[in-house]
């Protein structure tokens, strides 16, 4: 066997099938293309210090003169230039922002860098000045793919705020793998939704509001209704609703602000403890409260757990909407909620309720303005605790509140029924909508909540009312746990092949390992480099590529095939193994003059070989 040969079977027990050898001095993989004679190419001191200071004493690359235009703007970030490894420039598309989207929040010692790579980017990316019609160009090449997730995060850059490119939800959507749709990636539509929370979580801060930078440890705050315009009033005050990010946690929360508030005694911050410790499905978790005056008044602040994209019961179902276009026709909204959804959110809400009264407690504020639909059908009531400190020197009666909240709670049912926020205003026609529309029971529980309050009027009677409707509620939740699981389990190989991936990107064409500089295209690095080959630059008989994502994860998954081995012959325990399958494959070389057949679970041991020989290091 030839010397060269060696090298593509340097395991011994590799079970692989040579079915011919490519010639010993020519590895089917490209040669790096040879090197530019050295007088030709620019010393990279130049490119990376500006200066050569062997330029006089032998050094043998080209040297351009001083007063030449420098091919990169020096500075100390440079020195990872595209140009300075002789990396191929990226070109990204640009994109036109309008001069008030894209905007600094930087230091001015930030700016001046910036500026530099900017000048750097423009000279590198721009070589020919495109013509803008008059706009600005994104100062980041990256931010085509980018999303804005400056200040969201600790963990990301808050200093700068790029423009924002819409999503493409659906990535896997072209060329979408039929084959393997209900098997990997969960729903599009879930998808949709959770992509969209994050993103809302993600979105940076909206400059021009002047709203404080930091708060009691909380900053990038971003409003989560309109500022302006007509407002109306949370009891007797105006209060506003921000989103912001905790620099301790690093967990986005909603602030509820009550606007020129003065707290008379620390005390009344006794009840927002107790709601703190109250954890229910249904109730907007309480964090802590503060008072501040860094909106230049007299605030007090609430924190809540922060729903991304919630609306609140009036949004979703009461506030009137516009007709929109459904099967190519204009057509009014159904603006009636069904009798099932009905049911589902009382049940929720008199759940939240009976927690809340256990406890010791009192809602305050049940309405439709103040309930938030949090995802399907799924509803939480928000601002608890916050009219407990507002009111604290009224010192009511616990009981009598609790009275007061079953009535609320019964004038929500009506304004649901009725989709009109002031039903009760006319209550003999708002009982014969109801009864219109819904069926007698709903309408009984609506009738208990707003009776006269008495020592035997309490939420549990509630539940005696809604009798077998809690069992289909029961049975709908528990469906939805199981779509869900379902749904988690397409996406549970998933992570296996970005593992997998990132090992493929760690090994191939790496420039040199070991001081080897062709490491990454001998031994068993060589049968890598022909399965990535094999996985993703098949061509079709015109020379054309095949790009198919099915053909893709079908591989993958044979290389990350879980096998169960029997701890002891006749035990039924099982090891779970990450072996690969045993499926046999043929692996051609780029150059079609030899080829090898190898098992999936051969793949997978020269993958590993090779990771832990990077991971050990040289
Ligand atoms: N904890 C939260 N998580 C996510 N969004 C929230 C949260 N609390 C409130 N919001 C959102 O903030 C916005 C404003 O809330 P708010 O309670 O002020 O409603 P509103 O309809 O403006 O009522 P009002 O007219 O009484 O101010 C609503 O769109 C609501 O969805």
């Amino acid at each position: 066997m030839a010397q060269g040969d060696m090298a593509f079977f340097s395991r011994p027990s590799s079970a692989a099938v040579k079915i011919s050898a490519p010639p010993p001095d020519e590895p089917s993989s490209p040669k790096p293309s040879s090197k530019k004679d050295s007088t030709q190419r620019q010393c990279r001191n130049i490119l990376i210090f500006g200066s050569c200071k062997y330029q006089d004493k032998g050094c043998i690359y080209y040297h351009p003169a001083p007063d030449a235009p420098p091919s990169v703007i020096t500075s100390t970030k440079s020195s990872s230039s595209r140009q300075a490894v002789n990396a191929p420039v990226f070109v990204p598309k640009a994109i036109p922002v309008s001069t008030t989207t894209s905007t600094l929040q930087s230091s001015p010692s930030a700016e001046s860098e910036h500026n530099d790579q900017q000048q750097e980017e423009e000279h590198n990316i721009y070589p020919e000045a495109p013509d803008d019609g008059g706009q600005t160009y994104s100062n980041n090449p990256y931010a085509d793919s980018m999303l804005d997730y400056g200040g969201a995060d600790p963990f990301y850059s808050t200093q700068f705020t790029f423009a924002r490119q819409p999503l493409d939800y659906h990535l896997y959507t072209h060329p979408r793998p039929d084959s393997l749709q209900h098997k990997y990636f969960i729903s599009d539509s879930i998808r949709e939704e959770l992509q969209k929370r994050s993103e809302t979580i993600h979105s940076g801060p909206i400059p021009g509001l002047s709203l404080p930078e930091e708060l009691q440890g909380y900053h990038s705050l971003v409003p989560l209704e309109p500022v302006a315009g007509e407002r109306r009033k949370f009891g007797n005050w105006y209060s506003t609703v921000y989103r912001a990010v905790n620099s301790t946690d690093g967990v986005t929360y909603a602030l509820r602000r009550i606007e020129n508030f003065r707290l008379m005694q620390q005390t009344a911050f006794a009840g927002i403890e107790t709601w703190s410790r109250i954890r229910h499905p249904n109730i907007i978790s309480v964090r802590e409260a503060f008072t501040t005056r860094a909106f230049n008044d007299n605030s007090l602040v609430v924190v809540y757990d922060y729903h991304p994209n919630s609306q609140t019961l009036y949004e979703a179902h009461i506030k009137p909407k516009g007709p929109q276009f459904q099967n190519g026709r204009l057509q009014a909204q159904p603006v009636r909620i069904p009798e099932r959804t009905l049911w589902s959110y009382v049940i929720q809400i008199a759940n939240a309720i009976k927690t809340v009264h256990d406890a010791g407690q009192a809602v305050r504020i049940i309405d439709a303005t103040k309930i938030l639909v949090t995802g399907k059908n799924r509803v939480r009531i928000s601002s608890c605790g916050i009219v407990d400190v507002l009111t604290y020197e009224a010192h009511a009666d616990v009981a009598f509140l609790q009275q007061e909240d079953l009535a609320m709670f019964g004038k929500l049912v009506f304004a649901l029924c009725c989709s009109n926020l002031a039903a009760m205003n006319n209550l003999p026609k708002a009982v014969e909508t109801l009864a219109r529309h819904y069926s007698a029971d709903l309408k009984s529980v609506a009738l208990f909540l707003i009776s006269k309050p008495g020592p035997h009027k309490n939420i549990g009677q509630l539940f005696d009312m809604i009798g077998s409707r809690l069992l289909t509620e029961m049975d709908e939740m528990q469906n939805a746990v199981d779509r869900l699981e379902g749904e988690l389990m397409t996406e549970l190989e998933n992570a296996r092949l970005v593992r997998l991936l990132c090992k493929f990107g760690f090994i191939n064409e790496r420039p040199e390992f070991a001081r080897e500089p062709r490491w990454s295209e001998t031994g068993d690095r060589y049968i890598v480099t022909l399965f990535r080959d094999y996985v993703f630059h098949q061509v079709d008989e015109h020379g054309n590529p095949v790009v198919n994502l099915t053909h893709v994860l079908t591989c993958l998954n044979k290389v990350c095939h879980l096998y169960f081995y029997p701890l002891f012959a006749d035990d039924d325990e099982f090891l779970q193994l990450d072996a690969g399958s045993d499926e046999r494959i043929m692996l051609v070389a780029r150059d079609e003059q030899s080829c090898l057949v190898v098992s999936y679970k051969e793949i997978k041991s020269c993958i590993d070989s090779a990771f832990s020989e990077l991971t050990r290091g040289t």
